[in-house]
């Protein structure tokens, strides 16, 4: 977190010079670890240093003493910077940068003792990384500010790796659904307002930046506008939001111009509502263990540019409700998908074309260099390509069609081409990436450079017959310059000699200097400087002639990654065999041999094959649940989960891995299958399930989607048990939601009865020869029995355990009295012969139990022990 001047250093007292400089930037760094330039290395001292080294596994040394003790200090190389600022800022620390900002030599002049000026330059934080090796090119680098005003909360967010912002509101309880949309690494909020928690860094600023004041002069400042109504800024909230985004953007940046677009205003109102623990079960953008590959994202990504990878997340991050934006992008994958050869054409364009988004940013953050330029041209001509090869078909979809490349854009990539070399340098201060006939200015001051030689040699030549000395050569000296250099011999005669003046004796020669090679020297050297010059005003030119055209630019950007996501999810069809989802505005759910593309994949590679079900949730005028049973292993979560992940799919653009899916378009999706813990948060499993559930039964409406696994599980049987019961009876006849609901209580069956809109189904097994084959096939009815024992035998139980296992099931079994709910309920307390104390025993162990959360080694453990018990 970063708080300037809020936590001084405690580094007082007699201080050298330099430490007091450092005491001094250290206090305006605060918590961030202070990069302090010294030299060609970043070094850090007292705590700073401690706790780098321990972060970087770098080595902790000392430098001089501060009351008495020594000063820990570490060091970073300045070419290596990027790197370590790397893993610190995901580490969760913030770097604040000091450069030397004279140069040494104006220092000395103050006198010996005098300390090179220094100052922060930048504050690097998660969310305002702008270095190239710093950011995953498929991912948006997003910072974003909250304010809430009377229950409704605003969020401004900016990238800026691409100059974008985007401005949301919603009512306050929404925020769980607002922020991960946006796919953000920082949140900053003012100080003393509620932090919230996430997958992203969370940072308290300070309230003042965050006041409507401030944010109406910040605003004229980044875009020139004095009224922000006109940007669509209306609400005080908002505005809030923003003055505490740009102020953290110019904090951190110390005042450096960030170029900004103007504020995309409120996209949020039509896209499905995922929560966060939505996303963590269904695992869309990342794995449980926090991994991209393996994710649904990863699965399904074939996209060829960084911005076309950027596209297909945040489209799967942020599905569509409006039927006709939805339909749209299926009509540009449906056309793609249609015709391989167009689509294996517009791929081969698209590989390799570059990221014009950022190398835009670059070049209007300063920070940009000629191979920049080289990717405008490049990005330009890509674009130009995509564009000639769509024109030739003869109608296109819509979302195909917008791309023109217009006059001013094909004159700028014209010169460009014509300006830069092949091999382009990243810093203009490299030189030498202009063209021979660019510029007629450079191209003189580069020949002289050249001609220097020729000019040389001749000189030469006319210095020999001058003096008549035939050994007489033209050398480069250091200090002086262009010389002439004749042996020890002639040095004499040379001197002599008019317009010759001897600067240099050495042991074999002698060197002079003549006018004529003074004023040559020079000539070369202002050639040398006058080259550079020029061709860093060309730089500068073509580059504002590039940001001039700026927002046309990232409009092609944009088309560029719209054709490449739309390309990418057809080729994923093609592959895959996925199907165009026929969308209504009802709330039908009709699945036709679906799939889950992940475990597909997965078990692809394993040579299996996955087994295709169907799903339907409508019986043509309501929503219905079902009710899913089967043992574990049997493939419960995954059916949940793929029907989840199909609504996703449709409803971000793509087709689906199904042979058919009709969807009444979902606003809400919730999905909770697999344990959730959050403990860091001190909540325990059971709570965690609660507040989730607790919020599920709040907020479906008649068009969500409800996904639960197994709800109850985390608590004593019977109150599991009457919670799951309740939750199901709420979202049948409450939320009349379409939902699939799992459950190892197969008591919960019964209510199927009792529910007209209840579907029991069932994971299908077999058993042969006493052991149990998982057919992964859903069936209409519900499980006969849980076939938990035949699941430990697989899971590596020892054979006797197993055994003894299995008798104690039947025993259970038989013994059970018949009637009522509780009665059938699995306990011990249903076998007779026991001692009412030994019983309590059992009991009170099995209890303890959850067969969900144990290792088979546990498991085994725990019969053993249950064995025991009943046998003493
Ligand atoms: N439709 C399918 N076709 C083929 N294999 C499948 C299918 N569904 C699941 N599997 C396989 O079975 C494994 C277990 O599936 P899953 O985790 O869904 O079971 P589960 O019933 O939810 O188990 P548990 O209750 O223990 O979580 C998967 O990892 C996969 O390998």
């Amino acid at each position: 977190m970063t708080k300037p001047t809020e936590h001084p250093p405690k580094i007082a007292g007699k201080l050298t010079p330099m430490m007091a400089q450092y005491a001094r930037i250290k206090s305006e760094a605060g918590d961030a670890l202070l990069f302090y330039r010294m030299g060609d290395f970043y070094e850090l001292f007292f705590s700073d240093a401690e706790k780098a080294a321990e972060a970087l596994s770098i080595t902790l040394t000392k430098r001089g003493h501060h009351e008495g003790e020594a000063i820990p200090m570490c060091g970073v190389p300045v070419h290596a910077r990027d790197g370590y600022l790397e893993k610190l800022v995901r580490g969760g620390f913030t770097v604040a940068i000091a450069e030397q900002t004279e140069d040494p030599a104006e220092a000395k002049k103050r006198g010996a003792k005098s300390v090179v000026e220094r100052q922060i330059v930048r504050i690097v934080t998660p969310g305002t990384v702008t270095e190239e090796n710093l950011l995953d090119p498929k991912s948006p680098a997003r910072l974003a500010a909250l304010s809430v005003v009377d229950g409704k909360a605003f969020i401004a967010a900016a990238d800026l790796s691409t100059g974008e912002v985007l401005v949301e509101e919603g009512p306050e309880g929404r925020l769980g659904d607002m922020l991960p949309p946006l796919q953000i690494r920082e949140l900053i909020a003012a100080e003393g307002e509620r932090l919230l928690q996430g997958a992203f860094a969370a940072t308290e600023a300070d309230p003042r930046s965050f006041s409507v004041e401030a944010a109406k002069g910040r605003i004229e400042a980044f875009w020139g506008v004095n009224e922000p109504s006109g940007l669509g800024l209306t609400e005080g909230g908002a505005l809030r939001a923003i003055g505490g985004l740009l102020s953290y953007i110019e904090l951190t940046h110390a005042g450096e111009s960030i170029p900004l677009r103007m504020p995309r205003i409120g996209g949020q109102s039509d896209k499905l509502a995922i929560d966060e623990a939505t996303r963590r079960s269904l695992e869309l953008t990342e794995t449980g263990e926090g991994s991209y590959k393996g994710s649904l994202l990863h699965t399904i990504d074939r996209t060829r540019t960084a911005a076309g990878g950027r596209m297909l997340r945040g489209w799967l991050a942020a599905p569509l409700t409006d039927r006709r934006a939805i339909e749209e992008r299926h009509d540009g994958v449906a056309y793609l998908l249609s015709d391989h050869t167009l689509r294996d054409e517009l791929i081969s364009l698209l590989k390799g074309s570059p990221d014009l988004e950022r190398a835009l940013a670059r070049l209007r953050l300063e920070r940009g260099g000629p191979s920049d330029l080289g990717l405008v041209q490049r990005a330009v001509a890509t674009g130009e390509a995509l564009q000639a090869r769509l024109r030739l078909e003869h109608t296109v979809p819509d979302l195909l069609a917008g791309l023109n490349v217009g006059d001013r854009l094909q004159g700028l990539a014209a010169t460009l081409l014509s300006a830069l070399t092949d091999e382009l340098p990243l810093r203009v201060s490299d030189g030498g990436f202009l063209r021979a006939g660019f510029d007629a200015a450079l191209d003189e001051a580069v020949s002289l450079q050249k001609n220097a030689r020729q000019h040389l040699a001749a000189e030469e030549a006319r210095l020999r017959e001058a003096t008549g000395i035939k050994s007489l050569r033209v050398k480069h000296d250091k200090t002086l310059g262009y010389c002439v250099e004749v042996g020890k011999a002639h040095a004499d005669r040379l001197a002599s000699q008019e317009g010759f003046t001897q600067r240099r004796t050495m042991t074999t020669a002698a060197r002079f200097v003549t006018d004529d090679l003074t004023a040559l020297s020079q000539r070369i050297a202002d050639a040398e400087g006058e080259a550079a010059a020029r061709e860093a005003a060309v730089f500068r030119e073509l580059k504002e002639a590039v940001t001039d055209a700026a927002e046309e630019l990232l409009d092609l950007a944009g088309h560029i990654a719209r054709t490449d996501t739309l390309t990418s999810l057809a080729e994923l069809a093609a592959e895959e065999d996925f199907a165009r989802p026929a969308l209504t505005d009802g709330t039908e759910f009709a699945v036709e041999g679906g799939r889950h593309p992940v475990v597909e994949a997965a078990l692809r590679r394993e040579g299996k094959a996955f087994v295709p079900n169907g799903c339907s949730l409508f019986d043509g005028e309501d929503a219905e649940l079902q009710l899913v049973t089967g043992p574990n292993m049997a493939g419960k979560s995954t059916y949940l989960r793929q029907n989840a992940i199909l609504v996703v799919l449709a409803q971000a653009g793509s087709f689906v891995p199904a042979s058919s899916f009709r969807l009444g378009i979902v606003d809400r999706l919730f999905s909770r299958v697999g344990a959730s813990d959050d403990l860091a948060r001190g909540r325990s499993t059971f709570m965690v399930e609660m507040v989730e559930t607790a919020a599920i039964l709040h907020q479906a409406t008649c068009r969500s989607l409800v996904i639960l696994d197994e709800v109850g599980r985390g608590t004593a049987t019977f109150d599991g048990l009457s919670i799951a019961w309740a939750a199901l009876e709420h979202l049948h006849t409450e939320s009349r939601c379409r939902g699939l609901f799992a459950t190892h209580y197969h008591e919960l069956t019964r209510l199927a009865e009792e529910l007209p809109r209840l579907h029991p189904v069932a994971m299908a097994v077999r058993e042969w020869r006493g052991k149990v084959v998982f057919l992964h096939e859903v069936k209409p009815g519900a499980a006969d029995r849980s076939y938990g024992v035949a699941v430990a035998r697989l899971a590596g139980l020892p054979e006797s355990v197993v055994k003894r296992a299995g008798q104690l099931l039947k025993l259970l079994e038989d013994q059970s009295p018949a009637g009522g709910l509780v009665a059938d309920l699995p306990l011990f307390g249903a076998v007779p012969h026991q001692p009412e104390s030994e019983r309590d025993e059992v009991r009170a162990m099995l209890d303890g139990l959850d067969p969900d959360d144990m290792s088979p080694r546990e498991a085994h453990e725990a019969l053993c022990r249950l064995k025991d018990l009943s046998q003493s």
